[in-house]
């Protein structure tokens, strides 16, 4: 037993086994060779199931970029300096983000959250103050979170989904920011899926050899001192995530609750992903892989989840970027079963 909240591993309702059946029925009546859509009578069949009804919709859709600062920062795991955090919540907040444009070019709203950003943004538009700390405690020293700040950050996820279904969100899509971040999901993915580091560390923002071999070696260091803790997969959130990690986490978890289907961005976001499905498997049912990216380590997360990528694009950027880049793809899926004729209808034999 470990001190997290219920609602946490409490399982989600799964689709609906007759809505998928005759969904399968549909894609097959429908004015196509059978199959002729490939992927996409796929991804319809799913959403429709998820969403118990044979006209799915994605719209409206969100996306919630969680940022947060991490304290293993200041052993030098990233290519650029934990003040770039705050400073990509400021662009988020003006609007020239890469999110920004792909969540507008997606039909997306946006809302970023700041969950734990070294220094207080203070009031920006648009930004909202969820802070679990001033970034998490360095984890080579001791855990990232104690179990109060892992809690309430699994809460700013929960908090996030709860104000998406208020608006009517359809469809959910997590993002983050937080310099240094690839190091906890890393650390993460290693405990999670017990493998050595170097099969799943990578430059994330732009290491070098020597700089990805040093990252390897401050997780290792984490591993040692947390000893078991992969084990548990919320008590290794604790000790090796971050608040941005664990409202992902969450986000995932409130989501499947509320019968929102969510699309997971790349590697951090599917080591969060990971965490939820490993504290509460029936939540895989919910996540959709948005896109594979370039991070080395993501293929091995991609194939713990045992899902397809919509997209394989070449994409590093974190943010909710591929995910959002994705969302067009879902959207279409969902319009070929909802407004289809099926051969009858047209009068087709
Ligand atoms: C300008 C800038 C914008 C970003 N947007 C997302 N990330 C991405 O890079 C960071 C993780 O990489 P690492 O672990 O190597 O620091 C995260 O903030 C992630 O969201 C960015 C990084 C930078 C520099
Ligand atoms: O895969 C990602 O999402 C990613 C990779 C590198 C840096 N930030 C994010």
């Amino acid at each position: 037993m470990n001190d997290f909240p219920a609602w946490v591993s409490k399982p989600p309702a799964g689709p609906e086994p007759a809505v998928r059946q005759a969904a399968e029925r549909r894609q097959q009546e429908l004015t196509k060779p059978p199959g002729s859509l490939g992927h996409l009578e796929a991804i319809a069949v799913r959403l429709a199931a998820l969403q118990g009804t044979q006209a799915p919709r994605v719209d409206p859709v969100r996306v919630v970029v969680f940022a947060a600062d991490h304290g293993v920062t200041s052993e030098g795991i990233s290519a650029f300096p934990a003040e770039v955090t705050l400073a990509m919540v400021q662009n988020f907040a003006a609007g020239g983000a890469a999110i920004n444009a792909l969540a507008r070019a997606a039909g997306a709203e946006l809302e970023v959250v700041d969950a734990g950003v070294i220094q207080d943004p203070g009031r920006l538009g648009g930004v909202i103050p969820q802070r679990v700390g001033p970034g998490t405690a360095n984890f080579v020293e001791g855990p990232a979170m104690s179990t109060d700040q892992c809690v309430a950050a699994l809460d700013v996820g929960r908090a996030a989904v709860d104000r998406a279904r208020s608006a009517g969100t359809r469809l959910f899509v997590a993002g983050e920011m937080g310099i240094g971040n690839t190091t906890p999901a890393t650390a993460l993915a290693s405990a999670l899926l017990r493998l050595d580091p170097v099969e799943l560390a990578g430059p994330g923002t732009g290491l070098d050899e020597a700089g990805v071999s040093h990252k390897v070696k401050v997780i290792r260091r984490a591993l040692a001192l947390h000893g078991d803790a992969g084990a548990d997969p919320l008590e290794t959130l604790r000790c090796l995530g971050g608040f941005e990690i664990a409202a992902m986490a969450g986000a995932y978890i409130a989501a499947a609750h509320d019968g929102i289907p969510a699309v997971v961005d790349g590697f951090i976001a599917t080591a969060a992903a990971l965490v939820a499905v490993r504290a509460n498997p029936a939540v895989a049912d919910w996540l959709f892989l948005g896109h594979v990216s370039a991070e080395p380590g993501h293929r091995r997360l991609v194939a713990a989840l045992d899902d397809t990528p919509l997209l394989d694009l070449g994409l590093r950027l974190g943010e909710g970027s591929g995910a959002a880049t994705a969302v067009p793809l879902l959207r279409s899926a969902a319009a070929i079963h909802r407004e289809m004729a099926t051969f009858a209808e047209a009068g087709l034999t």
